[in-house]
């Protein structure tokens, strides 16, 4: 009887016990400010909760007895009004400077924006001195100016867009890749082999202490990847479809609007193709997925690329989703720019590279929207490209995509699987050695095959209008500038 009684009397102080630490956690929950992203607050979650917000000050107003402020912290292109008392004003609270504010999320009396937080709390975690601060508040800088500043620039409204448009759209390559089947390799950036043959390469040699008696780290010359085609060929020998997506490099040098000297490629290699157009499929199909991905999905930074950056780029980009893309035969490109009136800086004949200006051209015929040009001649291709021996003019079984504003946006081509074939053409170019390996790929279950390679940055241009190629990657490296 004693026993129970105590058991009665401990189960109840226990349970209060529990009751007393409950409330306590409640007391703090209440208190404890939930931390969200702008992008939440701004969705309307946590309506009439304490939240924190850490971000950077995008513009900074006092009226009357309160001080306004919009802060932005990259998830979204909206930033979070927010609205403090006076008191908590700061002179070091200025445009650029990087806060952390804590209040109570409310609905917006106004219409523009859905939400505001109530500020009880502003801590100025970095101060920007606006003098030396190269944006100004409210102005809209071009984005010529702020590629100026390559590690301010993200701070900016239109740079933000570009790498959140640039993030979504490298999922969608992704997921168009792996909802179609295709096996995701990462290719060697460090590679001995030339794939284009064009001698564009940036060597790799040792630095530092421990290799000032330039011994030869790879007892082979060693160089950053011009393309992870080959690597990619080696692996279609046994999966059918495969592809990468990473930096390539190029000594190019050039200044122009649509070179880099580092570039990200989207690579595919499909194995057992029958012809181009199993390869011009991939890439249109990849291309309107990605696209469209990111229009619904970026909708705000798109739209601040299509008004205000290249005002009427939409209806190019929709007339680029809403037709599918034609293709042409390098003889008919021949034809169409020898025909016509344009008079063009580079030679239009049989045989010559196409160039941008005739890139253009192509396109604009078209109707401005994508167009393939299939097989080139056989000596403009590498030794890689698949000879169309049935052709009456000698060419190559290779195809471009040509894309208005840039012009060529992707290259691919059927790889000759036929071990005679390729082996003669390597041997008259003197390369039978250092291919070996290559043309053992052709000894062991060759099968047709055939790739393609997308130009990352391009596509951003293409789809965004943008006129430079240093405007769409995070940290342009071009001849004569390598800065950060
Ligand atoms: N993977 C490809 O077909 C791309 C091609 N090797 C190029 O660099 O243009």
């Amino acid at each position: 009887m004693l026993q129970s009684a105590a058991k009665v009397l401990s189960f109840a102080s226990a349970t209060s016990v529990s009751r007393g630490i409950a409330a306590g956690i409640r007391h703090y929950c209440k208190n404890t400010p939930t931390k969200l992203r702008v992008s939440q607050a701004l969705s309307g979650a946590e309506l009439g909760s304490n939240i924190k917000v850490q971000g950077w000050v995008r513009s900074v107003r006092a009226q009357k007895a309160n001080v306004f402020l919009h802060v932005n912290d990259g998830s979204s292109l909206q930033s979070l009004q927010v609205i403090a008392s006076s008191e908590l004003n700061d002179p070091l609270l200025t445009f650029g400077s990087a806060v952390e504010v804590t209040g109570i999320l409310k609905k917006s009396p106004h219409q523009k924006q859905p939400v505001e937080l109530d500020a009880k709390q502003i801590n100025v975690v970095g101060e920007c001195n606006p003098v030396d601060f190269p944006f100004k508040i409210k102005e809209r800088h071009g984005l010529e100016y702020i590629r100026q500043f390559p590690h301010l620039r993200c701070r900016t409204n239109a740079f933000s867009s570009l790498l959140r448009i640039r993030s979504e759209a490298t999922a969608a390559i992704h997921s168009y890749f792996k909802d179609n089947g295709f096996v995701e390799i990462n290719t060697p950036i460090i590679t001995s082999n030339d794939c284009e043959g064009a001698g564009e390469l940036f060597q790799v040699e040792p630095s530092g202490p421990d290799h000032a008696d330039g011994e030869n780290f790879f007892s082979v010359p060693a160089y950053l990847t011009v393309s992870g085609q080959l690597h990619l060929e080696v692996v279609s020998g046994a999966f059918s479809k495969a592809y990468t997506f990473g930096p390539t490099f190029r000594a190019e040098n050039s200044q122009s609007r649509r070179h880099l000297a580092e570039f990200y490629m989207v690579e595919a290699e499909i194995s057992f193709t029958q012809s181009l157009e199993d390869l011009t499929k991939v890439m249109e199909d990849m291309f309107r997925f990605a696209t469209e991905h990111v229009l619904a999905h970026c909708v705000e930074d798109v739209d601040l690329f299509h008004k205000h950056v290249t005002p009427g780029h939409r209806d190019t980009v929709d007339a680029m989703l809403k037709n599918s893309f034609p293709v042409i035969t390098y003889r008919e490109a021949i034809d169409i720019l020898r025909r016509s009136s344009e008079r063009f800086a580079f030679p239009t004949d049989w045989g010559c590279d196409l160039k941008t200006e005739h890139e253009k051209y192509l396109v604009k015929h078209c109707g401005n929207i994508p167009v393939f040009v299939t097989d080139y001649p056989y000596d403009l291709k590498p030794f890689y490209a698949r000879d169309n021996q049935d052709h009456p003019e000698r060419t190559a079984a290779a195809v471009d995509l040509l894309v208005p504003g840039v012009g060529e946006l992707c290259g691919g081509s059927l790889r000759e699987e036929r071990l005679n074939l390729l082996s003669a053409r390597l041997e008259e170019a003197g390369l039978e050695d250092v291919y070996s390996w290559y043309l053992d790929l052709r000894r062991f279950g060759s099968v047709p095959h055939g790739g393609f390679g997308l130009g990352f940055e391009r596509y951003l241009q293409c789809i965004l209008g943008v006129d430079n190629i240093k405007d769409v990657i995070p940290f342009p490296r071009f001849s004569h500038s390598c800065l950060l």
